[in-house]
Parts: structure tokens; sequence; C-alpha cells
């Protein structure tokens, strides 16, 4: 039996208005690592360790690759797993289906991706000695692993969806050993992953090295997800890190950024709305010495 954090519907973040840690989500250091709640009328297992992330997402991933009908289009869901007769006028793809495809493509890609960018921009203002030399194209990623850590790091100190999108369990099956019926919510809560003291060397220190290995090679550690894995996992993960890589690389090699003067550094703390969003912050933007006054993007 899981551990039940009350009966009562449960606000889904506890937010500190003041204080260093911008928030604690979902209350996952009273509670523990795994534990169940009612949100409204859903019984919601909560995780939040790596451990029982990769059961849910990966070793049972199939078992947990629902969606609440609020966040996903069941029918197009059920028909693509062939639960419609074949040929049946459900099963066909619609123009509907496309067009939601492609909204969905839109509202998942655009909000990440820009918002990410903020965040490791407003790191940067933090800590200025980043920078690149000369123009960079897709070729050189492999020779620039410091500014792919920059963006990991960015990724992991303040991911853009701190808690994932809700999977559901679309049969009976169990996380770390207890058992979970079918149609249960799993929230998964990659905040408290990302800063799981016990893994992550002082988490709240924006410490891109934590990504290479002594050889200065790039390492990936297995509770690094910012994009989910298994069957869910983010289908536009490949085209986001080449979006960050080249748009950051770009921006950092063309464009100098620093604080308006006496401006205090951007405020960390963050805002939840569809992303977890940096609060408004003043940067000035002048062209790097060496490009005439121009700045091409
Ligand atoms: C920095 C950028 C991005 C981040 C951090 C990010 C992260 C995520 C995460 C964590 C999920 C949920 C995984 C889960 O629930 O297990 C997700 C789902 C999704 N993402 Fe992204 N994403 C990014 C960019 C994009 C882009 C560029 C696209 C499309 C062009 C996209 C399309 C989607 C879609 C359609 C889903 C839902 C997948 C499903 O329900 O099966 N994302 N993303």
């Amino acid at each position: 039996m899981l551990h039940k954090a009350g009966k009562r519907p449960y606000s889904l973040l506890c937010y500190k208005r003041a204080g260093k840690r911008p928030y604690s989500l979902l209350c996952y250091k009273k509670y523990g690592s795994l534990f169940a709640l009612y949100l409204g009328p859903h019984y919601t297992v909560v995780v939040n360790n790596h451990q029982h992330a990769r059961e849910v997402l990966l070793q049972r991933g199939r078992d947990f690759a629902g969606r609440p009908s609020m966040v996903s289009h069941e029918e197009k869901v059920e028909s693509g797993r062939g639960q419609k007769s074949p040929g049946s006028e459900e099963e066909r793809i619609t123009d509907d289906h496309v067009l939601m495809t492609a909204a969905e493509a839109f509202g998942a890609g655009v909000e990440t991706t820009s918002t990410t960018l903020l965040w490791i921009l407003a790191y940067l203002l933090h800590h200025p000695e980043v920078r690149t030399e000369r123009p960079v194209c897709m070729s050189d990623r492999s020779r620039l692993p410091y500014l792919d850590c920059v963006i990991n790091e960015g990724m992991r100190i303040r991911p853009v969806s701190p808690v994932l999108i809700p999977h559901t369990a679309m049969t009976d099956s169990s996380i770390g050993g207890h058992s979970v019926s079918r149609g249960t919510r799993v929230l998964v809560n990659m905040w408290a992953i990302h800063h799981e003291p016990r893994h992550w060397d002082k988490p709240d220190l924006f410490n891109p090295d934590r990504f290479l290995d002594n050889q200065g090679q790039r390492v990936t550690p297995s509770y690094f997800l910012p994009f989910g894995a298994g069957p869910r996992v983010c289908v536009g993960e490949s085209l986001a890190r080449l979006e960050l890589f080249l748009f950051l690389s770009s921006m950092l090699q063309r464009i100098s950024f620093s604080l308006p003067e006496g401006a205090p550094p951007p405020n960390l703390q963050g805002r939840l709305g569809v992303v977890l969003q940096p609060l408004p912050y003043k940067v000035v933007v002048a062209p790097r010495a060496g490009l005439g006054g121009r700045i091409q993007l």
C-alpha cells in the first residue's frame, strides 16, 4: 500500500514565496520517493526518484503509456493501438488528427525550447564566463562539448516540464513492488529527480562541469531525463537539442549579454504556467566586438 498524502483534494504544488528554493514540488521531501494522493477525484501516484521513474517510463513503459483524456486525443491513441475494428471510420487518420498533431507539435515545441533558452540566458548572466569565438555549425557539436553541458545543466536545474505530462496505467501493474490499478494516474516529478542531492553535488548550483568526466568527455547520467524516456519520450527531442545548440551558439558568438547598470541578476525563482518560466528580466544586448556593429541572426 502506498503512503497516502491525505484524502482531500490536494494542491499540486507547494509554493514557497520567499526563501532560496524556488518552490518544492509535490512535497516529496515530506512524503518520500513514492506516494499517492487524490488530485480532485483522481487517485494519483507521484514518483519522485529516478529508479521508480525508469520503472514507469522504461521497464513498464507500455503499462504506463496512457494519458488522461484531457491531455491527449484519446480516440487517436485508442485507434492507434488497434482497439477499433480495422478499416472502420474511427481507425482512419482524418484531417482533424493531422491538424491536432501539428498543433500539438507547435504547442509542445515552441514554448519549451524558447523558455529553456530564457533559463539558460538567465543563468549565463549569473555566470558570464561561457562564450564561443567563431561561427558555429552543426558539425561543430562534437567539438563543443561544454556548450552541450551548459544546455544540459540549464534543463537540469530548471526543467521546463518539472512534472512530466501525466501518464495513466493502461493495465494493472506495479511500481516499486506496489500494485497500481489500471486507470491510475502517475506523475513523474522531474524536479525532484534533477535536484536529488545523492546524485547531484550541490544541486542548486549551476555547474555545467557535472556533465563532463575527468577526461573532459560528455557524460549523460541515467537520472538525467529532461525529455522523459520510453514510449512517451518527447517526440521533439532531437529537434529541440538541435535548435538549442544552434540558437545558443549563434547568440553567444555574435552577441554579448550583460546586466543593465545597477540591475540585479535575473530572479531564478520561476513561475509555473504551461511550462516553468523565469520571471521577466532585463538584459543589455550588444554586438560582440569584431562584428562591425552588426548583429546577424
Ligand atoms: C527544450 C525543449 C523540450 C523539452 C524540455 C521537452 C520535454 C518534454 C517532456 C518532458 C515531455 C513529456 C514526456 C513524458 O510525459 O514522459 C514531452 C512530450 C512531448 N513533446 Fe517535448 N520537449 C521539448 C521540445 C519539444 C519539441 C521541439 C517538440 C515538437 C516539435 C515537442 C513535442 C512533444 C510532444 C508532441 C510531446 C507529447 C508526446 C506524447 O504524449 O507521447 N517537444 N516533451
